[in-house]
């Protein structure tokens, strides 16, 4: 009977689970959305009662679909947005509010106090983070403002916190538990001492009480095991990684100075900076990249951009421009560039390297000439652009010269995108063979941990080209046309007053 290792992978927008042979193989796949839950402007929600069922849905069609024995699952990798905060009663294990989602702005304001005249790279020796809204700590700090009776409810330790992968354990397994990678986006967490940070509870006046116990990435018992009523079998947890992270694993990035960007909802350059922490100075920011059990934590910078693909999904549902995502390279394709005009989607502020809560989005350079192929061009080109700017600051910040790019996430299909990607980098585009790479990298993280493969040489092995784009822009268009990007961003500023 073959084995093989399943990776839950609980995304902005999408919940799949993917199986995997031991070649690195797909086997079998099923993909459930969710809802996205916009109570006001700037407010973004999801239910995780819903995450939750999803999450057992797509895992037992999956398994349903490749005709597959759940006795042959040797253990089971999680991966996730990451930041988006829950709180629960212990007692009854239900949610006390819906999830507040990375890309929520409602805690702009906490954030603003807290930076104060110190400003908002107060914390960063500590964190590896600016503060801003895109992380956990204001978040909780802001259901604690909000929900009467919570905080002393949080004392008596009736209520739990937990990013997704958190709370998706909590439900499978039991464990209250979280990794570093995950723990390494709240703002509560000493990236170098990688425990909980006291001062930092104090700070935000968050009690330690609700906090999850922080394990290894990839680890054979922290995480428990399936309750039986979930897939009828005992399958292990063995591992739990952020979902970018968990890309940089699937990409096999295990040597410093390795890189990719994955290309969803937003869109995420991490490097692989080893052993010691480095910080930025330019927006960009250092994280846990992962822990292996039995081995030291490997650091990331990370270049976070908040709007790629959701931009595709904005033009699709709020603007009506396509009725598929497919549909916006099509439009795309039909025209040689943008016609001049910038879009910025600066729809949750700005992250990196800019890190603006006061940011709103623009549209530039609108002339008579302008048609929709034009707007679909700038759609797709303002993912490419976002990238430039978080790969200038990480190539400075880590001291690297990358050659080339390794891309993965839902947008990789997109031929043209994919092209002006490389034309406005200057630098090749390399798109693998799996694009699969944040449930890969689960996977590859659950299967080291019960040695179903024995090393991260075995994991290297897998790795295949399967396209190259090659710039072919001059460097004197390319950098005018990047010139044009970087005034457009200027636009977005102090907005909201
Ligand atoms: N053909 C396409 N061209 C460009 N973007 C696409 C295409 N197909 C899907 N997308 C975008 O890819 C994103 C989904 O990627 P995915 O990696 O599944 O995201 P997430 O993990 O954030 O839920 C969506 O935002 C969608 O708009
Ligand atoms: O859901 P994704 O793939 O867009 O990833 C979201 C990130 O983890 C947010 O930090």
């Amino acid at each position: 009977m073959a084995e093989y290792v399943g990776a839950l992978d609980q995304g902005t927008t999408s919940t799949r689970f993917v199986v995997f042979d031991r070649e690195g193989h797909i086997v079998s796949v099923a993909q459930k959305e969710h809802r996205q839950i916009y109570p006001q402007p700037g407010f973004v929600e999801h239910d995780p009662e819903e995450i939750f069922s999803r999450s057992v849905e797509v895992m037992r069609e999956a398994l349903e679909k490749g005709g597959i024995n759940p006795q042959q699952l040797k253990a089971i990798g999680i991966t996730n947005q990451r930041e988006t905060t829950i709180l629960w009663d212990k007692k009854t294990g239900k949610p006390v509010h819906n999830a507040i989602v990375w890309q929520d702005t409602r805690t702009a304001e906490i954030c603003e106090k807290l930076a104060g005249d110190e400003g908002i790279y107060r914390f960063q020796q500590k964190t590896g983070l600016p503060l801003a809204t895109y992380f956990s700590g204001p978040k909780i700090r802001w259901l604690f403002d909000h929900i009467p009776g919570l905080f002393e409810r949080a004392k008596k330790k009736e209520i739990a916190f937990g990013t997704i992968d958190s709370w998706l354990v909590y439900k499978l397994t039991g464990c209250h538990v979280t990794d570093v990678t995950n723990a390494s986006r709240t703002l509560l967490f000493d990236i170098r001492r990688l425990c909980w940070d006291e001062e930092m509870c104090e700070v935000l006046g968050i009690p330690m009480e609700i906090l999850p116990e922080v394990v290894d990435s990839s680890h054979p018992e922290a995480y428990g095991k399936l309750s039986r009523e979930i897939l009828g079998e005992s399958i292990p947890v063995t591992a739990v990684l952020g979902d970018q992270q968990a890309a940089l694993f699937g990409q096999t990035c295990y040597e410093v100075g390795e890189a990719k960007n994955t290309y969803g909802t937003g869109c995420f350059l991490l490097v692989n900076i080893g052993e010691k922490v480095v910080f930025s100075t330019r927006g960009i920011l250092t994280t846990v990249g992962y822990r292996i059990h039995g081995e030291n934590a490997v650091y990331a910078m990370e270049g976070s951009v908040a709007i790629a693909g959701a931009l595709i999904q904005w033009a699709r549902d709020k603007l009506g421009l396509i009725e598929k995502a497919p549909q916006i390279d099509e439009l795309a394709m039909k025209v040689e560039d943008s016609g001049g005009i910038y879009i910025v989607p600066a729809f949750s502020g700005l992250f990196a390297p800019y890190w603006r809560s006061d940011a709103r989005g623009v549209v530039v350079g609108l002339t008579h000439y302008t048609n929709r192929y034009h707007l679909a061009r700038a759609i797709l080109e303002a993912t490419a652009y976002q990238t430039r700017e978080i790969f200038d600051a990480m190539m400075e910040d880590a001291h690297i010269n990358l050659k080339e790019l390794r891309v993965d996430g839902g947008m990789v299909v997109s031929e043209p995108l994919m092209q002006f990607q490389s034309d406005i980098l200057g630098i090749d585009v390399v798109r693998p063979r799996v694009t699969e790479t944040t449930a890969l990298g689960a996977a590859y993280a659950a299967g080291l941990a019960i040695k179903y493969w024995q090393d991260k040489k075995e994991l290297r092995s897998h790795w295949q080209i399967e396209k190259r784009w090659q710039p072919r822009l001059d460097a004197a268009t390319r950098e005018a046309l990047y010139r044009g990007w970087k005034k457009a961003v200027t636009r977005t500023f102090n907005w909201v007053e």
